[in-house]
Formats: structure tokens, sequence, C-alpha cells
């Protein structure tokens, strides 16, 4: 039998459907989530809370014309389903397939590129105030929702907004949840604000039993109806938002069509900015993820029938290392404490608040003030890590430069998803940390070679008297090289295999190759030491460890052995590693040396898995051994 699913084939479909089918269609388009992502794995659980909510934008507003833009947008499935993207599902996530975020080059009906939070008020008031000096009437609607309203941006947005003299609607998506529990001030408000109908009734009864009180009391009970200040706050909802200058309508059920579609009429009618406060479920409609809305925030491949992962898991990735080593030095050192920007499993830190609650802070989406927190906490005599993707941390720039680095506080940066992430795509590649970081006079900067080394790093980091970063890629770490487990000397890079210089003439010199690996690089330099050494070529293979400061010392008495050097890194080229040792060899004027920098384009970096996207990059250990013989054969 054919779904009324089927008869959504482009933008503005839904309008056909009688409404006495749309709570079918609501079914239909939570199976169909369920089933495609129970496959290629993605954002589960916002997905399945915002469904009945989309329906009613997209009944709504008529596109591409009229503007929606999501924040994050991890939670836009149902729109892309709605704008003729059904058929695509199967690749989401996928090189060149649908990505998991609204994309302007995927469709028309996109209208900005999202993945960071809390960046859609900002971007919904510019959209509003270009319709205005255009003078056009589409709409423009925002949707955010509550943890991405923890996010500074979100504030400096709705501050902005209360002057807005025209139309913009901002869908709060109030489903309690973040990735984990939502946490701070304003979650605490919207809490009250949804059980706001409990102060309606409290209102009533102050009422009721004033009238009843003999003689004045119905005086003072007309006063408090009337009253437009301190009742008022006690009992209208949203009164915080009102105050400011917007005007705020709600709670209202979020997956309530009627409720949602006589909210929307109402709110478009004001000339001002407009805050539908709409109450959902993460993970609505499937029991697995409104048990556990945090596992199947984001979750691979799984069984719909038990919710259980069907991947086989291989080997301990960085992030549980640094979750166990965090546990051992909150152990070793009372001052130690670590900073979230509500990433508490993502980051790994989950333990670490378990075992040291008030050792442990997550600060709600706020990756800003996360940093400047942890410079208060090391001005205050503690020892603080800020354990954030190396993504999220391009929002802290200037707090790392200003807050912390200026006055060299002991700040540890534990720089988790540095290098390709994969399939969240272009806007989560950690690719620019080391490019944006290791110009800041007073930061240390490291990458560990494998398992162990992250935790020696840890170690080191702690004991070390002034801002270090480390950075970790995602997924499995490297436990090869074990062997090597020369004691980290500040500033000092690891010689993993010293090609043997001894007696060789000048020749031989000028052909020997240097490989200067970073972190997640090692493990591709030892192989490509192997593959050249087989084929009878002299290779020494370094681990850099510290990308900042360079290891001047050991790189002039390398200059002295090899004529042909290498250097291979997880990042963009501008910025890198390998051009600081560009410079170092122009410095010197060590101009016989060939130099070959091996690291990311210059470019965004699209969806995939990592190693399909390695492929891509020639990336893969084939590709760069090709590269470096052809690069030796040139030149
Ligand atoms: C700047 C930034 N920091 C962290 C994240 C990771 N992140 C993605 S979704 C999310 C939670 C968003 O919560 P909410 O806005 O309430 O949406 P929900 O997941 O509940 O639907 C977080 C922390 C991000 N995308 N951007
Ligand atoms: C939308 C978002 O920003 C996060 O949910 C992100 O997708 C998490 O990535 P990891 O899977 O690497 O934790
Ligand atoms: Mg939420």
């Amino acid at each position: 039998m054919s779904g009324i699913l089927d008869l959504i084939n482009e933008a503005n479909d839904i309008k056909k459907v009688k409404p006495s089918d749309y709570n079918r269609l609501a079914g239909e388009i939570r199976e169909f989530i369920i089933e495609n992502i129970s496959k290629t794995g993605g954002h589960l659980a916002s997905n399945l809370g915002t469904v009945e909510l989309t329906m009613a934008l997209h009944l709504y507003l008529d596109f591409p014309e009229d503007k929606l833009v999501w924040d994050v947008g991890h939670q836009a499935y149902t729109h892309k389903l709605l704008t003729g993207r059904k058929k695509d599902f199967a690749s989401l996530r996928t090189f060149e397939g649908l990505s998991g975020f609204p994309k302007r080059k995927e469709s028309n009906c996109d209208c900005f590129d999202t993945g960071h939070s809390s960046t859609s008020l900002s971007a919904a008031m510019g959209l509003v105030r270009a319709r205005d000096l255009k003078g056009t009437d589409e709409k423009v609607v925002a949707v955010i929702g509550d943890g991405a309203l923890s996010g500074g941006m979100a504030f400096e947005a709705l501050n902005n907004a209360a002057e807005l003299k025209s139309n913009l609607i901002i869908i709060l998506n109030d489903n309690k949840m973040s990735i984990s529990e939502n946490v701070g001030g304003m979650a605490n408000y919207l809490g009250k604000l949804r059980t706001g109908d409990k102060y309606i009734n409290l209102k009533q009864i102050i009422e009721k039993a004033l009238n009843n009180v003999p003689g004045i009391g119905h005086i003072i009970a007309d006063k408090v109806r009337k009253s437009k200040d301190s009742i008022k706050r006690l009992v209208i909802p949203g009164m915080l938002f009102e105050d400011m200058g917007l005007t705020y309508i709600g709670p209202i059920d979020g997956h309530n069509l009627n409720e949602l579609q006589m909210a929307l009429a109402s709110a478009s009618k004001a000339k001002k900015a407009v805050i539908i406060h709409a109450i959902t479920k993460k993970g609505r409609g499937y029991k697995p993820a409104e048990k556990n809305p945090s596992y199947f925030h984001g979750v691979d491949a799984f069984d719909v029938k038990t919710g259980k992962n069907s991947k086989v898991k291989k080997g301990i990735t960085y992030t549980e290392i640094f979750s166990d080593t965090m546990l051992e030095l909150g152990e070793m050192h009372k001052d130690l404490v670590a900073i979230t920007a509500a990433m508490p499993s993502g980051t790994g830190l989950n333990k670490f608040k378990q075992k040291y609650p008030e050792r442990f802070f997550d600060v709600g989406i706020a990756e800003e003030h996360a940093v400047t927190f942890a410079a208060g906490l090391a001005l205050g005599g503690m020892k603080p890590v800020v354990a954030v993707y190396s993504t999220f941390l391009q929002r802290a720039y200037d707090q790392i430069v200003h807050d912390v680095c200026l006055s060299s506080l002991p700040v540890i940066f534990a720089i988790d998803r540095a290098g390709i992430v994969g399939n969240d795509g272009e806007t989560h590649q950690g690719i620019f940390d080391v490019s944006f970081l290791s110009h800041i006079p007073s930061l240390t900067l490291m990458a560990p070679k494998n398992a162990v080394e992250l935790i020696e790093m840890l170690h080191f980091a702690y004991a070390y008297n002034g801002p270090v970063a480390v950075r970790y890629p995602r997924g499995r770490a490297y436990e090869g090289l074990s062997e090597f487990q020369a004691p980290i000397v500040y500033g000092k890079s690891e010689v993993i295999y010293q090609s043997n210089t001894a007696g060789k003439k000048k020749n031989t010199q000028k052909n020997r190759i240097l490989l200067l690996a970073a972190g997640s690089m090692v493990e591709a330099g030892a192989q490509i030491h192997d593959i050249l050494v087989s084929e009878g070529r002299e290779v020494t293979l370094v681990n850099i460890r510290f990308i900042k400061p360079m290891d001047t010392a050991l790189l002039k008495e390398m200059a002295a052995g090899h004529g042909i050097w290498v250097t291979l890194e997880e990042n963009v080229q501008r910025g890198s590693y390998g051009e600081g040792v560009a410079s170092y060899l122009f410095e010197q004027n060590l101009r016989d040396i060939r130099l070959l920098n091996i690291t990311l384009p210059n470019q965004f970096i699209e969806q995939g898995d990592v190693s399909v996207l390695k492929e891509k990059l020639g990336f893969d250990t084939a590709s760069l051994t090709k590269r470096i013989k052809d690069f030796i054969s040139h030149s």
C-alpha cells in the first residue's frame, strides 16, 4: 500500500495532504527516519523530536522563497524529506551523499549552512534586515534548541532582535536536552516555563482566596489582576523574553500540529521578534531513543528491534584513553579540574564527572566562556583541563590568545577530533587547529604518536607551568610503536628510526630521507619508512611530539646528514608544522635540502568515511609513498 509520504516529492507538496492524514504522515516520516538511520547512522533522537514541528513549518512557509534557518542543523531530516530529498537518504553522510546538515549547494530550500551551534538567530536577523532593506516580504523563521540557546551567540542575537520592528519567528525547540542533559540558568528558566500552567493556576488560587477575604479582599484581587509587574512576572510565562522586548508564545505542545499552526498564525501578525516555545521529546516514537536520547543523539548503524549498535568495536579510542587518564590525574592531583562545553560524553569527561562532580564543569555550548572560565580557574590556583573538539575550539580563538596565553596561564587544552573526522563533513573536520594555535606566543602544542604517548603527554601537560594543548584524532588509538617510549622532554622530538650515517659519502647524504611526522601521521610514517627501507633507501623517522616549539636543535643535527626532508601532518598546509620547517630552512640558508610538505589541502574537506576521504585526498599510505618517491625522483 502506498503511503502519504510517497505523495511528497518536492517542496510544498505537503500542502496537498489532507489534514486528516497529518498524523499518518508524521508516523510514516518517523518510520522512514528510523529505518534509514539504522542503516547509515546519523542524528536520530533530535530528528524524531522535530517531525510535527517541521510539518507545521512546511505548511506555513513557501519554499524556496521563505527562509528557514536550523540551528546546528542536526534535526533537519524531515525538512530534507519534505523538500524532495527522500530518494537520497541511503547515501546520508557518505562521500558525495546527502549531508547530515542543511547545505545550500544541496537544495535551494536550505538557506544557511550549519553544523556548529547557536548561529541561527544571528543569521535569521541578517535575513530579516536584508528583507526589510530590499522591501520584499518573505517570511523568516529560525529553529533553535534549548541546548543551542545556552550559547553566547544566541544571547547576543536575542539582545539585538529585541530592536526589530518587523516579523521574525523564533521557534524554541525545548526537549530538556542538549546532547546530554541541558545545564545552566536558562535551562532552569525554561523548566519553569514548562510548568507555567501551574503559575496560572496559582494566580487563580490567589484571586479566589482574596475574593473570599471579607471587606477589602476583592479590591486587592482586582489590583492583583491588573498589576503589570511583579504578579504578572509570577503568572505569565516568558516574562524574561517579554521584558527584553520580544513576544513570547507558549509553552505549546511541539507534537501537536493544531497548536503549532495556531501559534505560527498568531506569531506572523507581530511586527517584531516572536518566540514560540515548543515542548518536544527527543527520540519521540522510538522507545530506545526516548529512553536514552543521549546515546541516540548521534549513532552508528543499529538494530531497530533492539536499538543495539550493529558495528563491532575495534580497539580503544583516544577519547577513552583521555577519559581514563583524567581519572588517574584527578586522583593524583586535587587541583585538577575539568571543563566541557556541553560534550561530557563526546570528550570522555563523563567518567570524571561521575567520580569528581565537584571538580567537573559543564558550561553549556559555550566554548568562548569555557576558555576564559578556565583562565579564571587557573588564576585561582586550579589546574584546568578544557576538553574540546578541534572544530569547536575555533570559536574560542581570542579567549585563548587574550585570556590564557597573554598571561601564560597553566591551562591544558585536550583537543579531541583533531584531523579528519569523517561523516559530519566540512563543519566538523579538525583541520585548522595547528594553523590557529601554532603562532600564539607562550602556547605549547603537542601531538601523540600512539595511545601510550597520549597518557604521557597528559601527565607532562599537568606538570608544565604554562598553556599547553594536546591534539589527538577521532576514533581508534594507534597502539603500535609502543616500544618507543623515550621520556618526554620539553620541546624535544623523538627519533624513532635513525638511518646509519656513519662513514657515508656526501652523495648518500644528499639522498638520505628524513621523515618528520606529527601525531596521527607517525603511524603512516612508520609504514612509509619500512617500504622505503625495504627498497634500499636510507630513512630516518622522527616523531615530532612538539609541533610548537619546533625542535630546531634536532633539525640542525639532521640537516647535516639528510638531503631530502618530508613533513607529515593532518592539518591544512597554511600555518602547518611543515610550513614552519620551510621557514626554518630558509632562515638557516639550508638551500640544498629538498623539502616536501605533506599536509591536507587548503580547502574545506567534505563528508565521508575517514578511510574514503584519505584515499580521495591521497592520504592513504600507498599514495603517500608514491608521492614521496615521485618527489625524490623529480627533484
Ligand atoms: C559550537 C558547538 N559546540 C558543540 C556542538 C556539539 N553539539 C551538537 S548538537 C549539540 C546539542 C544541541 O542541543 P539542542 O540545541 O537542544 O538540540 P537537540 O540535540 O536537543 O535537538 C551539541 C552540544 C556544536 N555542534 N557546536
Ligand atoms: C551535531 C554535532 O555537532 C555533534 O552531534 C557531532 O556530530 C558529534 O560528533 P562525534 O560523533 O564525533 O561525537
Ligand atoms: Mg534540546
